[in-house]
Order: structure tokens, then sequence, then C-alpha cells
């Protein structure tokens, strides 16, 4: 038995625990960041340009690593995993980006079941699923387009699907509303509430100050690095 290799009792799906990034310049993207996420929450990462939600973002998909502290996400330690394990890790996470990141020579269908066949689902599963979760995502009729044929929403929508298709139990959004008007991006926090009301976590990082202070769901506000703010029902700045 390795006991430095046990994981702490009662641990939370997602903890960060005095997690610093330093750079080679020096420069520390996060300082001594401690936080628990518990299954089912949906939280804002807020903060002005370079305050480290991007970097936060990519410590949790094991994108980049902390120089020092512990993260453990879905109940495996992250900050010592080996490279070989990193794609079981991922799967545990959905990502949605702002550019979408769709694979333009592909139909909507054909991107969502590509994320299928990268785990190499059964046909038969894939056949049944796909038009499944898009009906979800309101796009059933839409399954034969290409991405260059949708909106901006409909592209988010799709990204959402195949996010959501293998049924991870945490969604990533990094600035997902960030290229979308404002109906079309409350569409797509409709949608997102939705997926949190079936028990997914959400974590999405946001410069969105409406849409923060319409949903009042618990918001992480990072400055300089730093946690400056962690509170629920919260705002995007609070002393505006
Ligand atoms: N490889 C790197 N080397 C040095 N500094 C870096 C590196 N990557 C990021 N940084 C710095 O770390 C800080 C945090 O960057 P990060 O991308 O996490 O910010 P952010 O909050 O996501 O900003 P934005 O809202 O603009 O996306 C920034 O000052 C950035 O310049």
């Amino acid at each position: 038995m390795h006991f430095a290799d046990q994981l702490p009792e009662d641990l939370p799906q997602i903890r960060l625990e005095g997690v610093t990034v330093r750079f080679d310049d020096g420069h520390e993207a996060l300082r001594n960041v401690s936080l628990d996420v518990q299954k089912g929450e949906f939280i804002f990462v807020v903060g002005p340009s370079g305050a480290g939600k991007s970097t936060f973002i990519k410590l949790l998909l094991k994108e980049s690593d902390a120089t020092e502290g512990k993260i453990y996400v879905c109940g495996k330690k992250v900050s010592n995993m080996h490279r070989r394990k990193v794609p079981f890790l991922r799967r545990q996470l959905g990502v949605v980006f702002q550019d979408f990141r769709l694979l333009p020579n592909k139909t909507v269908y054909e991107n969502v079941a590509f994320a299928m066949e990268i785990i190499e689902a059964k046909e038969r599963d894939i056949r049944r699923q796909v038009p499944m979760i898009l009906s979800i995502v309101g796009l059933a009729d839409k399954h034969k387009l290409y991405p260059h044929q949708l909106s901006g929403g409909e592209q988010q929508r799709v990204s959402i699907a195949r996010a959501m298709i293998n049924n991870p139990p945490v969604l990533i959004a990094d600035e997902p509303t960030g290229n979308l008007d404002p109906d079309t991006s409350w569409e797509i926090m409709k949608l997102l509430r939705q997926i949190n009301q079936r028990g997914t976590t959400i974590i999405m990082a946001t410069h969105d100050k409406t849409i923060v202070d319409v949903m009042q769901q618990r918001v992480i506000a990072l400055s300089e690095g730093k946690i400056i703010r962690d509170e629920l029902g919260g705002c995007y700045g609070c002393e505006d």
C-alpha cells in the first residue's frame, strides 16, 4: 500500500489545495489557490483579463501543471498524474470554448458522433444517442448541416452536445457566450442551466457581468491569480 497516494477522505468532486502556477519568467498566474467544488454545483469564474481564469481551467484539464499544491478531479489526483492517464481524466470533463472548435468538414451529426467514436462506443449506441442529444439541444432538424451553415448560437449548441454526449459529470465552459449576441447568450445559458439541473457540475469562466448577476450562482472572483471572493448567489463585481 502506498500511503502517499491515498486520497483524502470526503474528497469533493474537485479540490485545489494551495495551488500556485509559476512560469519560467517568474510570473505567477495562480497564487496559493484553494477551493472545493461539490458535485452538481454551478460556478462562475470571473475576473479581469490576465486574472488566471484560463490557467485554472487548463489545470483541471491537465493542459498545464501546478508548480505547487495538489489538485483532485473526480476522485483522481491530477497534480502528479501520469500523461498516460490524462485521456481517462478528460473523459470525465466535457469542454466548451468561446470559438466552438467544431470540425468544419463534418456535419452536425458527425461532429457529435465523433466524440463517441473516439471512446470506441458501439455504432448502435452512436445511432441511438446522437439524435437524442441533438434533440435536447434543439438541433434535431439540423443534423445534416455543416458548421458554416449554422448561426453562432447553433454552433455552440453542437459543441455543447458534443461535450455532453459521453455523459461527463463535469462540464467546463470557457467564455461560452463570448462570441454570441445577448439573446443567443441567454438561450445558451438556459441550456447550461438545464444540463446543471440534470446533475452535471458546471464551471464557467466568463466576462459577462449581466449573465453572472442574473443567474445567481456561486461566483469565484480571481484577481492577479488570487481568489478575492467566493460566494453563493453572487454577482460579477459586487462593489459596482
Ligand atoms: N506561458 C506563460 N508564460 C508566462 N506568463 C503566462 C503564460 N501563460 C499565461 N501567462 C500569464 O498568466 C496570467 C494569467 O493568464 P490567464 O490566461 O490565466 O488569464 P485569464 O484570466 O484567462 O485572462 P483572459 O480573460 O484574457 O483570457 C496572465 O498575466 C498571462 O500573461
